[in-house]
């Protein structure tokens, strides 16, 4: 018998019951909320007169109505759109009715669902975590079995601790090779993507392996299964090893003295077997790897920041070539224009993709001793959490961003999306360390160019797209 993938093991762990559809009732270890997608499901249980089945299974956090200004120390009251506030002070509510464990807007544990959780040690090894929000993938950097799930399983999972799901098949992406000096996993990931297709991963679970994914730290592993959902895939994962191990040990909800033993041994388990079977297999090598802008929009629609925009002439097919027009239309760029010549209205450093420390020490790297080019008109940074900002503040490199003329925030969701305050006007460009590039994503008629933290601080301080490792190369 063929051996098992990590997809594979992670499934049979979690099986409780196959059902005659050919659909299966899976367990949940962990289940996180946000203010966005609970709310019906809390007022379904209410409805119903039920509770919450296995209370601490659950971890919630307001993230993306929440602002990320320092006034935001005034409390949620002070929210100055309605409908956020209303979102937050629902969750806060909820959560204080059934008891389930919240860190709320002003707590410094606050942060993005996909951030906080295993910075709390409440994401680990071999779990099933599931959350109400598609980039829920993340969690899967830590060999588990993340994925996004609609509101009302939310409140299905919240009633039963379980969920209707259906096996999909497994697929690898391997990346063997090492990475260049000044690219990340956010440009291996954006260059998959740019091969395979946003449909390229559908219906499969997206084990990322080879050399280069054992080089890259947890901060990268999650930014590279933080966009699986981009490429179709509803899972992505990376197999355990000692830098999973390492990076859990002693957190919060981490177990703790004999459980961390026993845990480990298991952990250590959780990798595809040598003679495991992929329906899918595709293979890229690190060292073709440049860093990556995103043209268009979607994150297919992606090049390498020395490559110039796609003339839709060129194209023979006509399905293709009327979406690169529309695409280039939307984004008000020419055919053929170098990506180095589109020029930045705004910057973005931040998201569940982007929003880690490393990612900050990175983006800090390129900021140092320099400047905001005077044409862009605002530059953020939003730490995903509060904990990602206090050791931020301990390293310094908030002072860094402020004297280079970033705007230094509070944790959020902030431009990832067009739900709170931090938004993008209409036809304005912005360098966006996030996920997503569709049409209004970041405000109504915003132009999204999704990049690495080091490629938006290149770009914040020279006005336009620039390679990051001709400008590290250059020195201040
Ligand atoms: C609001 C939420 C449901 C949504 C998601 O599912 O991903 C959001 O986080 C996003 O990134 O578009
Ligand atoms: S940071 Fe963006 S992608 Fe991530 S959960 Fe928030 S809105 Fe979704």
């Amino acid at each position: 018998m063929a051996g098992k993938t990590l997809y594979d093991k992670l499934w049979d762990m979690h099986e409780v019951k196959r059902r005659d559809d050919g659909s299966s009732l899976i367990y949940i270890d962990r289940h996180i909320l946000h203010e966005v997608t609970s709310p019906q499901a809390f007022e379904g249980l209410r409805l119903a007169s039920r509770k919450p089945w296995r209370i601490d299974a659950n971890i919630a956090t307001p993230d993306h109505n929440v602002p990320t200004s320092p006034d935001r120390k005034d409390g949620v009251e002070a929210i100055a759109d309605a409908v956020s506030r209303l979102q937050v002070q629902t969750l806060d509510e909820n959560c204080d009715h059934f008891g389930i464990l919240e860190f709320k807007m002003n707590d410094e544990r606050q942060g993005i669902v996909h951030v906080i959780s295993p910075e709390q040690g409440a994401t680990l090894p071999g779990m099933t975590v599931v959350c109400g929000d598609s980039h829920t993938s993340t969690h899967g950097a830590f060999g588990a079995l993340a994925h996004g799930i609609g509101t009302s399983e939310v409140e299905h999972v919240l009633a039963t601790q379980c969920l209707v799901a259906k096996k999909m098949k497994n697929m690898q992406v391997c990346v063997e090779g090492h990475l260049s000096t000044g690219v990340t996993a956010k440009d291996v990931v954006l260059a998959i993507i740019g091969r395979i297709g946003t449909a390229g991963g559908t219906g499969h679970a997206l084990e990322f392996a080879g050399s280069a994914i054992r080089d890259m730290s947890m901060e990268g592993r999650m930014t590279l299964c933080n966009m699986a959902i981009e490429a179709g895939a509803r899972v992505g994962m990376v197999a355990v090893d000692e830098k999973t191990i390492a990076y859990v040990e002693g957190r919060p909800f981490a177990p703790k003295s004999e459980h961390w033993q026993r845990a480990v041994a298991q952990w250590q388990t959780l990798v595809s077997d040598p003679d495991a079977h992929f329906d899918k297999v595709i293979e890229l090598k690190a060292e073709d790897i440049r860093p990556q802008v995103s043209w268009g929009t979607s994150p297919e629609m992606v090049l390498a920041v020395d490559e110039r925009v796609p003339d839709p002439s060129a194209e023979a097919d006509p399905v293709k070539r009327d979406s690169i027009q529309r695409a280039l239309k939307y984004m008000g760029l020419a055919a053929n224009q170098p990506i180095t010549e589109i020029r930045l209205d705004r910057v973005f450093i931040g998201s569940c993709t982007n929003s880690r420390i490393e990612d900050l020490r990175a983006a800090a790297e390129v900021a140092k001793g320099r400047k905001v080019a005077q044409t862009v008109k605002q530059a953020l940074v939003v730490p995903g959490s509060g904990l990602v900002k206090a050791q931020a503040e301990a390293e310094g490199l908030d002072k860094i961003f402020t004297e280079a003329g970033f705007e230094w925030r509070e944790p959020g969701c902030s431009m990832c999306l067009a739900m709170n305050a931090d938004k993008l006007g209409s036809g304005e460009h912005c360098a966006s360390t996030s996920n997503r590039n569709f049409e209004g994503r970041q405000g109504a008629g915003g132009r999204t160019h999704l990049v690495s933290p080091a490629m938006a601080a290149a770009a914040a301080v020279t006005g336009h797209f620039v390679d990051v490792r001709e400008l590290l190369s250059q020195g201040v």
